[in-house]
């Protein structure tokens, strides 16, 4: 029987009200770094929708935004791998501000890939955001210049962030149950 997804999660990590205040804070550093700058904000689907439609509300300069979605090749191993662009951004990039936004950053691989693809588009720059950075996991730098917040090596879901394709509806950012996955 399908319940509430309350009673999956063990913890709570981050309030939707915490959230909300670093989301703000993020909106004005960004808004005040890229005032007067063709600014273009990329969301990497699916993970990013919840973080990326909040911030970019609290972006206060006029910009555009843009979706990609990606797959990293070998999981468990991506180190060999670049990503796939499994749907593409729709505008040219070339002389914009490119600020790629992100749900989560755990190995690197993703972004560091990505990085390098996008640079070949002559943006006039690119700059990374994510909402979580799990730094005991990285595998390779990843130069980030806007993090929401630095969490521990726990899997979170919700704000969406998924587990088997589910909980990226759950307004704070959780802890699930052992339960779940066994
Ligand atoms: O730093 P890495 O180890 O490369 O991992 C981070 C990537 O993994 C997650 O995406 P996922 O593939 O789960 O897709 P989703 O956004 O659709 O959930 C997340 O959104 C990043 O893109
Ligand atoms: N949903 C989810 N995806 C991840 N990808 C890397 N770390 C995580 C995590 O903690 N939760």
């Amino acid at each position: 029987m399908q319940h509430y997804v309350e009673r999956d999660i063990e913890k709570i990590l981050l309030s939707k009200e915490e959230i909300a205040i670093r989301v703000k804070e993020l909106g004005e550093q960004i808004s005040k770094d890229y005032e007067g700058k063709d600014l273009i904000a990329v969301g990497i689907l699916r993970g990013s929708v919840v973080f990326f439609s909040d911030l970019m509300r609290e972006i206060k300069i006029p910009m555009e935004i843009d979706f990609m979605a990606v797959s990293s090749y070998g999981q468990g191993s991506k180190s060999t791998g670049s990503v796939r662009i499994k749907y593409d951004m729709q505008e040219d990039i070339r002389g914009k501000h490119l600020l790629i936004i992100e749900d989560i950053i755990d190995s690197g691989w993703t972004l560091h890939n990505l990085l390098e693809q996008l640079r070949g588009r002559k943006p006039e720059s690119i700059e990374l955001c994510c909402l979580l950075n799990k730094p005991d996991r990285r595998e390779v730098e990843v130069p980030v210049k806007y993090i929401g917040f630095d969490i521990p090596d726990e899997f979170v879901v919700g704000y969406g962030l998924d587990y088997a394709s589910k909980y990226r509806n759950y307004e704070h950012v959780g802890i699930l149950k052992r339960s779940v996955y066994e």
